[in-house]
């Protein structure tokens, strides 16, 4: 008899029997019947009580799969992150088996060989099916379909003739293993001490987290790099975290010159069948190096040496959905049970983690100039309310004249604005009506790629209709506020003469060319880049030296208790992306508050009295990490049934000292899907248990029933 996990929305483990010469023990991974269905799961635990009365009932387990069991320190993961963050446990390990099972075991490729002569009717495709397999080598035939373009009759018909012969192709091989001594980079002086601190990290081996705190090109991929290629040779395996796989293109592309092939890549858009195979090099332990998205953090790693979270500072390492956890904090819980090394590397760490770099808690190992003696960008407020653009403009005289030097120069620029589309709002002239979602409480935006008025929330979308839909008046819709849409229309009126190019996530197809766009830029085929928060993002363009922010307030004024460190980051990081290969990177902040506390910092460079002044604030008001929050989100379809539960909630809440219980408040989001939403926000001393609280709170609360729905966030990024 076993105790199973099996992979849904549910907590407690279900008994099975095990059937009559198989042998079982904890992390197996089995097949079970559960109600009609056949699904996976994981032997948590033998059972060796079983509760009589069950035995009748229990069913058996239908099958013992050949991959290798899932190891204690990954099982203590899951136990672990379910308990912390509130979520059952079978989510958290549905993480771990995405590995595409439904599939069964691998089709046989076929492939085909010229073996005979041309037949008589020799039509083009013939003809250029033929010279492409001329070498005498086998040849894929669903590769042929695709790289001549013909169609498969026509090789079936040439294997009919007698002119081909149809083999199966070998299976695919393991991944090639990568070379830690393949190509290794010559380090400047700024990079030594952070080189050494990155080997001896990987050399000791043991649970120790390091800091790796390099300003924005100074080569903290380089210098990361030197741990995975210690960890390498010690034979262990590595995993890179990434905020966001599709902008690494560039990144695969520096791996394989610093270690001969590419790492594996672990994300949402690998097809089923790559990722069966992924999944299994992984847990065989032939992928020594795996680049990822956070849930490559739940993988089942034969041997895993090493974890580096590139970008710690990043927002998209937060799930917001399903298991609420933040990927860099759960990758240093790995870290600890798993007794390895973890490298958090950022030009502008989170908060949280400079707190434990300045208490001694991380190790700091830091890069404190550019590679190649290349200097900061140098960065200038421009203040709007004494330069304005033109009416129903956005860039200012003096930034627009920058923008025209640089060009003229042979250098790009880039113009950054946070908000897709072409405008955020469209009223009517007449009546004042706003185009609203239906379901959600925001403004549609304005999409004119798409020629669609969008809602961000929900994706409901509708054309922009010719008359207004309230009074009936006839052109009378305006767009109010400016998207990089807009900005595109605007730089083409200032540069006629700019190639420009547009980077935002809702205009993104495929990773595929997202790549090649950003290959584009890197290769300077475009004079004027105009993007949302995906250009701050790691980029390396060479010929960039020039950014303009066009709204730097943008981030500050919504309330949340980040906004000071969000901006702080997503700003740095931007301009960070200037004059990192030659000449001299320059920085324009459009303002309306040029002596706000955080564009001083920037524009001073002063990057401790941003730290320090943050870190006083949160510790004079209890703000993490100096105290715990945790947010607890109330919907429904109607707004008192919404409200009514989150005060009965409140209403049942232990009293303990130290915890403070805010709310209920309506959220900032008040609608989303056509859901009412409450927000209960629960604050306490550092030390405290928060989790434990949760739990018994709610064990005792009354549950969320019909169409109520309750989610628990334990140290929230988003207070939407
Ligand atoms: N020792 C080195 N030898 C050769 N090239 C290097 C070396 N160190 C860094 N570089 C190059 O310098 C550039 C900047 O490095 P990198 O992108 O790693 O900086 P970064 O610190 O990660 O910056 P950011 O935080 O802005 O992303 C890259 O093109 C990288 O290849
Ligand atoms: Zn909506």
């Amino acid at each position: 008899m076993v105790d199973v996990l099996v992979p849904v929305a549910l907590d407690h483990t279900y008994s099975y029997r095990v059937p009559r010469g198989m042998a079982l023990k904890p992390g197996d991974v089995v097949g079970v019947p559960l109600g009609s269905r056949e699904v996976l799961a994981v032997v948590w635990a033998e059972n060796a009580n079983p509760d009589p009365r069950l035995h009748n009932r229990l069913k058996d387990v239908s099958e013992k799969l050949e991959v290798p069991p899932l190891k204690p320190e990954l099982r203590s993961l899951i136990d672990w992150v379910a308990n912390y963050t509130l979520s059952p446990r079978g989510m958290v390990l549905r993480m771990s088996l995405r590995m595409g099972e439904q599939l069964g075991p691998e089709r046989v490729r076929l492939g085909v060989r010229l073996v005979g002569e041309p037949p008589k009717r020799l039509t083009p495709a013939r003809r250029r099916v033929i010279e492409a397999v001329s070498d005498g080598l086998l040849h894929g035939k669903s590769d042929l379909v695709r790289e001549i373009g013909v169609s498969g009759s026509v090789i079936d018909g040439l294997v009919d003739e007698g002119t081909l012969t149809v083999e199966a192709m070998p299976r695919a091989l393991p991944p090639p293993a990568p070379d830690p001594s393949f190509a290794q980079p010559e380090f400047f002086d700024a990079q030594l001490a952070g080189v050494e601190a990155m080997r001896a990290l990987a050399e000791s081996g043991g649970f120790q987290v390091a800091l790796l705190d390099g300003v924005t090109g100074s080569g903290k991929t380089e210098v990361y790099f030197e741990a995975i290629a210690e960890t390498l040779r010690r034979g262990r395996q590595s995993l890179i975290l990434m905020p966001e796989i599709s902008l690494t293109g560039q990144f695969l592309d520096r791996f394989s010159r610093r270690f001969g092939v590419r790492p594996l890549e672990w994300h949402s858009e690998l097809t089923p069948r790559t990722r069966q195979r992924n999944w299994a090099a992984i847990a065989a332990g032939e992928a020594s190096v795996v680049v990822g998205a956070r849930s490559a953090l739940f993988l089942p790693y034969a041997d895993l040496g090493l974890i580096i979270v590139d970008e710690e500072h990043d927002q998209a390492y937060k799930q917001d959905e399903g298991a609420h956890y933040h990927a860099r904090d759960m990758a240093v819980v790995r870290g600890h049970i798993a007794k390895i090394p973890v490298v958090l590397a950022s030009a502008t760490p989170s908060v949280e983690t400079e707190v434990n770099a300045r208490k001694g808690r991380y190790q700091r190992v830091a890069l404190p100039s550019r590679f190649g003696g290349q200097h900061m960008p140098h960065i200038e407020a421009i203040d709007l309310r004494r330069e304005p653009p033109p009416r129903g403009r956005y860039v200012s005289p003096r930034l627009a004249g920058e923008i025209r030097t640089a060009i003229e120069r042979g250098e790009q620029a880039l113009l950054f604005l946070n908000r897709r589309g072409y405008a955020p709002l469209t009223l009517c002239r007449a009546c004042g009506h706003r185009f609203a979602c239906t379901i959600c409480d925001a403004w549609l935006v304005d999409h004119r790629f798409r020629q669609r008025l969008v809602c961000h929330h929900c994706g409901f979308s509708m054309a922009r209709p010719p008359t207004c839909p309230h009074c009936a008046a006839e052109e009378s819709l305006v767009a109010v506020g400016p998207g990089v849409e807009r900005l595109q229309e605007e730089a083409a009126a200032l540069f006629p003469d700019a190639r420009s190019m547009v980077l935002s996530s809702d205009l993104i197809t495929s990773i595929e060319t997202m790549r090649a766009e950003l290959t584009e830029i890197a290769e300077g085929r475009v004079d004027l880049i105009i993007g949302t928060q995906l250009v701050a993002k790691g980029h390396n363009f060479p010929r960039l030296n020039l950014v303009g922010v066009v709204d730097a307030d943008l981030g500050l004024g919504n309330g949340d208790p980040r906004a000071a460190e969000r901006t702080w980051q997503l700003l740095n990081q931007v301009i960070g992306r200037a004059g990192r290969e030659q000449g001299r990177g320059r920085g324009y902040l459009q303002t309306h508050q040029p002596e706000h506390p955080v564009m001083k910092a920037l524009i001073a460079c002063d990057r401790e009295a941003f730290y320090t002044s943050e870190i006083d604030a949160r510790e004079r008001t209890g703000y993490p990490p100096f105290g715990r929050l945790a947010s607890l989100i109330i919907s429904a379809g109607d707004r008192p049934t919404a409200e009514g539960f989150a005060r009965r909630l409140v209403a049942s809440a232990p009293r303990e000292e130290g915890v403070l219980l805010l709310g209920p408040a309506e959220a900032p989001l008040a609608v989303i899907k056509g859901r009412y939403r409450f927000r209960l926000l629960l604050k306490t001393a550092r030390n405290f248990d928060l989790s434990n609280y949760l739990r018994h709170w709610l064990a005792h609360a009354e549950k969320p029933r019909g169409n109520l729905k309750l989610e628990v966030d334990v140290d929230p990024q988003s207070f939407l």
